[in-house]
């Protein structure tokens, strides 16, 4: 039986993110008198009935900033009762953002804002806004290949990774430690950010930046099991893990296989359509993986991902200078 249509018995409210040359994202203050009165946002309003997210969203950014705005895709949307924010891009706008309703206005990289001074519902949105679209996950090196490894890894950061989880499920603990140090320097040196898969104590001993959780450790925990200094992770198969991923807090996930794979013959690919209408609801940035290249990377944003998760699409232990 197919599933109930997302959200309906929510308010739809949507939120745009409007940027500055430099980067950053412009954040309201909720002014006194209204709900979360005091609390930063994302400008945007609900849904009337009749009309369209994207004439809302132009409407609501009108009146609140007196902007002409041009409302891009779907960045995610978080149901969090008795709301349904759907946080959309805005592609351009013209005319210069204004308080009309008495909202204090701040632009502000999205890097430096403090999560706890906005509405719960805004936080996987934060959240997106931190994390890249590409994320790339390391095959297991072969004995004695560990250099040829460091140096992929090397190209992959020059390439601009900037989010990488290192996946060496069968390896001894020791073993795991002392080639994800040596990553984590070089990881440190271009200012991306390093997961260790499963492990969290490691990765927290170790001081990487959080964990990526199969989702058969993910079923065994009821929280996230790293605070909010570190990234947690979570692989997830269907839409059950997706929300369990969600209910403990998870800062994102992966979704896969979207496409046949040959790594998984053997499972069967969830296909564009059914991956992304899960993602209506799932309230946390998820990632495509399986059976993807770095090509594919656009549709996965315009269907509603963080960008693409993958291993061979980004692992180019072959480059020729
Ligand atoms: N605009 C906006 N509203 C948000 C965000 N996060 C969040 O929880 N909300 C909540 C606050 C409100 O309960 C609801 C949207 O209300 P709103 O006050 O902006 O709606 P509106 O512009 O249509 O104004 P109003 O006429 O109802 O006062 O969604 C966000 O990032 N942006
Ligand atoms: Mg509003």
């Amino acid at each position: 039986m197919a599933d109930p249509a997302p959200g309906s018995s929510l308010v739809h409210v949507v939120a745009g993110i409007l940027r500055d040359p430099g980067g950053r994202v412009l954040v309201a203050q909720r002014p006194e008198g209204k709900q979360h009165a005091g609390c930063w946002e994302f400008p945007g309003g609900k849904v009337e009935p009749g009309e369209t997210p994207e004439a809302a969203l132009t409407r609501e950014l009108r009146e609140e900033l007196g902007i002409r705005a041009r409302v891009g895709r779907r960045r995610i949307a978080i149901p969090h009762a008795p709301i349904r924010l759907d946080v959309r891009e805005i592609e351009s706008f013209e005319g210069h953002p204004r308080s009309r309703e008495h909202q204090r206005l701040r632009w502000i990289e999205p890097e430096r804002v403090d999560r706890t001074l906005l509405p719960l519902a805004d936080r996987p949105a934060l959240t997106s806004l931190c994390l890249p679209d590409r994320y790339m996950i390391t095959p297991v090196p072969e004995d004695g290949r560990e250099s040829a490894f460091l140096s992929t890894i090397e190209s992959a950061l020059e390439d601009g990774i900037g989010l990488i989880q290192l996946r060496l499920p069968a390896w001894s603990r020791e073993h795991v430690a002392a080639l994800a140090r040596r990553v984590r320097d070089l990881c440190r040196g271009s200012g991306a950010r390093i997961l260790l898969h499963a492990d969290w104590r490691l990765a927290a001993i170790l001081g990487l930046d959080g964990v990526h959780l199969p989702a058969r450790v993910a079923r065994a925990l009821a929280a996230r099991p790293l605070g909010h200094g570190s990234l947690v992770a979570v692989s997830c198969h269907d839409r059950a893990e997706l929300r369990h991923a969600a209910e403990i807090g998870a800062d994102f996930a992966t979704l896969s296989p979207i496409e046949a794979t040959r790594s998984h013959p053997q499972a069967n690919a969830l296909g564009w359509k059914t991956a992304s209408a899960w993602l209506d609801d799932a309230g946390l940035p998820v990632f495509a993986l399986g059976g993807l290249g770095a090509e594919q990377c656009i549709r996965a944003l315009d269907s509603g991902f963080q960008g693409i998760a993958a291993i061979s699409a980004f692992w180019r232990p072959d480059r020729i200078f």
